[in-house]
């Protein structure tokens, strides 16, 4: 059962802007796209004093744009791995988890009862963290559909988790690319409002069929996020592959 499945928490506005973009992945003649693929959940074991120790200890590499800062990022990857994550034209190295970063992660997602001791183990092996400084910073229309997540063959599970201010995330169905860049189809976007302790997931083949985005905002604050994946084809130089 996906964490979606299980959901209760969505408010009605929520539940009728996913059921709103089902109805056009449906017309759109996608049906693996169907079904609840998102869950929302408000969680407790987030604190103000995690963003600022993340914020503190983190070595943020700052991501730019065509022109300017987009916001900054850490890729955090379970012990023995080594496969780097790409953010556009830019490349990172993988830093294995720190204690203190997994001991803050697990209580974080303590709610949704991942297995995170042994060999069958279902807590996430990758985090990709961003920090957005101030309103200004974003990320652009993409989808996780990397190779090493193999999302666009088989079930993923993108568990994001949203520290400090709230900001905008956007989700549409994927369209053609036009003039080179990624937009949602017409009239398939829908948003919803992260803030502080909330958990969103998407899960099945959501990065196969749809787009997301944090869009610019008016915000001075600073929110970080935590988007928990699952390397399942590890790269060519990953002891792990
Ligand atoms: O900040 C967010 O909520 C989304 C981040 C994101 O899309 C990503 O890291 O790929
Ligand atoms: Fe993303």
């Amino acid at each position: 059962m996906t964490i979606a499945e299980k959901a209760g928490d969505l408010t009605p506005r929520e539940l009728s802007d996913i059921k709103e973009a089902e109805a056009k992945a449906k017309r759109e003649a996608h049906p693996e796209a169907m079904g609840i693929l998102m869950y929302m959940s408000q969680e407790k074991g987030v604190s103000y004093a995690d963003f600022e120790q993340l914020k503190e200890k983190v070595e943020w590499t700052e991501i730019h744009g065509a022109a300017a800062l987009t916001r900054k990022t850490m890729w955090f990857v379970k012990k023995g791995c080594r496969c780097p994550y790409s953010y556009g034209k830019q490349q990172v190295s993988a830093v294995t988890f720190p204690d203190w970063f997994l001991d803050m992660a697990k209580r974080w997602l303590n709610s949704l009862n991942l297995n995170d001791q042994d060999k069958d183990s279902t807590f996430p092996n990758c985090v990709n963290l961003n920090l957005y400084e101030h309103g200004d910073h974003q990320v652009a229309w993409h989808s996780d559909d990397e190779p090493l997540f193999r999302g666009k063959f088989q079930d993923t599970r993108i568990i994001s988790v949203t520290l400090g201010a709230m900001r905008k995330f956007q989700v549409g169905l994927k369209a053609p690319r036009r003039g080179g860049i990624l937009k949602p189809e017409k009239g398939s976007m829908a948003t919803f409002n992260l803030g502080h302790g909330q958990v969103c997931t998407m899960e099945g083949l959501f990065q196969k069929h749809y787009l997301h985005q944090i869009a610019k905002g008016t915000t001075r604050q600073a929110r970080i996020n935590a988007t928990f994946r699952n390397i399942v084809e590890h790269a060519a130089g990953c002891p792990l592959r």
